[in-house]
């Protein structure tokens, strides 16, 4: 690596070395191109160290005591002390090394990358500043920035020391109580996993339900379960003040009445990182919510961006995707533009709620002709067999006789909804996916009975 201040110039600059720019950067290394990777935190991002991997290790460390304590009444008797120790653990020694990104930078030099540590600025469309240095990039400059949470203007929050998700995946003990302000995928995900280790959790959400993004059948399944672990599920519930005293965060609601924890995680919605990239000298605008980019991840001339920068789904697996595209156009191979019509989703949740392509109301907001399916699992045989722990469904979109979106709610639906996706990928008629067999008994069988529940065209 070049010392602070020199000049350099390469193939490809890397601005972000996140999951996205992270796979840009290996990708064209791998294949021969001069790459300057930069990176001002941690090589990897967020999912690795503060999101994907470590909450999953939280709620697969929930999801055993959910387990044990479903056995008294199947079979036989448990006795379930939770410990979040072996967790904390976890995360610091087996996911995050203790936050300590060597292996990933390694892993980048490796492969013949140059890593910078710093924080970058483009100072034109192919030249970018850092460390008190500059590289030009001859081919292109990558801006794999990510997205940061966005809090609400709610009085008094700025003040106070809240949680964010980062500050949750690193406790070292669950919080004997927890307020959680936005009931999206971070807001229940975390809530579930702290209450099975005895958080009292309390979800604060504006809206009219959990999950808006997701099917409504799937909201009210998240919001059973959350009862049903104890927790308090406050919907359309406007917070208008946050104080901390003695050691309690007190949330005041709109209309009266007040909300207190030890705790006080927000998880609002994220924002695309766009400020302090000196994007105006590359005639990007900096004000945009995010940036814009074509099927070939191209923002501008030269210029490429990937993951959740790009505003488009902020998940892990859409930020390889679009940087596995943009590496191979950089590359000159050519692939055929994103296509996000068959964008999985997973929230981990007990029940998972997997999801693709179109919701009901969204393909109607498309103008679709629109019919749907709806099976709920325990009606299954196999939802029956596995009695405890079995509530999901299976909802499928329909249009012009072709899967456009369906929902796979339940154990393991993010995993039955694989099928689903592969039928939206491949526009599947109708009629051939009902001429399939689905193995019996199996959980993805009910998704014959959601084919079977298809209204009639025109009904
Ligand atoms: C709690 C939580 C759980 C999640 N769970 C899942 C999940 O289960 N599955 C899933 O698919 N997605 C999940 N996500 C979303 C996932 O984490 C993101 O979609 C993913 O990390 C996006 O990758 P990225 O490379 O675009 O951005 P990031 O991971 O945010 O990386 C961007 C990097 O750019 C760096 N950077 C920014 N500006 C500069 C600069 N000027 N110079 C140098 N470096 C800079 C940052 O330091 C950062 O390391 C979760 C998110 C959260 C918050
Ligand atoms: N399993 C996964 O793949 C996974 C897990 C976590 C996060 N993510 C990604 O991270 C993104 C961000 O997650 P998130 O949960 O922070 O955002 P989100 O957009 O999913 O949900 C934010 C929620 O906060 C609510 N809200 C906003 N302002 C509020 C206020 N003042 N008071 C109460 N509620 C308020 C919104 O109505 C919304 O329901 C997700 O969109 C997702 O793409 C993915």
């Amino acid at each position: 690596m070049p010392a602070s201040g020199a000049s350099q110039s390469a193939d490809v600059v890397v601005i972000g070395m996140g999951v996205g720019g992270e796979h840009v950067a290996g990708r064209l290394a791998e294949a021969g191109l001069e790459v300057v990777g930069i990176e001002a935190e941690l090589v990897g991002g967020e999912c690795p160290y503060w999101a994907c991997i470590p909450s999953k290790m939280m709620i697969r460390a929930g999801n055993l005591l959910a387990e044990a304590r479903r056995v008294p009444g199947m079979a036989g008797r448990t006795e379930v002390a939770a410990e979040f120790g072996p967790v904390a653990a976890r995360i610091r020694d087996e996911a995050t090394d203790d936050w300590d990104d060597r292996a990933a930078v390694d892993r980048f030099t490796g492969k013949g990358g140059r890593f910078v540590r710093g924080r970058a600025r483009l100072t034109s469309r192919n030249t970018v500043e850092v460390d008190g240095g500059t590289v030009t990039a001859r081919r292109g400059v990558v801006l794999a920035t990510g997205s940061r949470p966005q809090t609400p203007p709610v009085p008094g929050l700025d003040d106070v020391p809240y949680w964010t998700n980062r500050d949750a995946v690193a406790a070292t003990e669950a919080p004997a109580s927890l307020l959680v302000l936005g009931g999206g995928t971070v807001g229940v995900e975390l809530a579930q996993a702290f209450a099975r280790f005895g958080s009292a959790v309390t979800v604060v959400e504006a809206g009219d339900r959990l999950l808006s993004r997701e099917e409504p059948e799937a909201s009210a399944l998240v919001a059973e379960a959350l009862a049903g672990d104890g927790i308090a599920v406050r919907t359309g519930a406007r917070v208008t003040g946050v104080r901390h005293e003695a050691d309690a965060f007190r949330l005041t609601l709109e209309g009266g009445g007040e909300l207190s924890g030890h705790r006080l995680l927000v998880a609002t919605g994220r924002r695309p990182v766009l400020t302090g990239l000196g994007l105006e000298n590359a005639g990007l605008d900096p004000e945009a919510r995010a940036l814009e980019v074509d099927g070939r991840m191209r923002a501008a001339d030269g210029i490429w961006a990937v993951g959740d920068v790009t505003g488009r789904g902020l998940f892990t697996h859409v930020a390889m995707y679009q940087g596995e595209l943009a590496a191979r156009y950089i590359l000159g191979d050519p692939a055929p533009d994103a296509d996000y019509r068959a964008l999985p989703r997973v929230t981990f949740t007990d029940p998972e709620i997997g999801s693709v392509g179109l919701t009901e109301s969204a393909a109607r907001e498309h103008g679709l002709d629109v019919r749907t399916g709806l099976a709920r699992i325990p009606a299954s045989s196999r939802g029956w067999i596995h009695k405890a722990g079995n509530e999901g469904l299976i909802k499928l979109v329909v249009a012009d006789d072709t899967l456009v979106g369906a929902t796979s709610a339940g154990p393991m639906g993010g995993e039955v909804l694989y099928g689903l996706s592969v039928a939206v990928h491949a526009e599947v008629p109708i009629p051939r996916l009902r001429h399939m067999m689905f193995a019996y008994p199996t959980f993805h069988r009910t998704v014959e009975d959601a084919l079977r529940d298809l209204k009639p065209r025109g009904s």
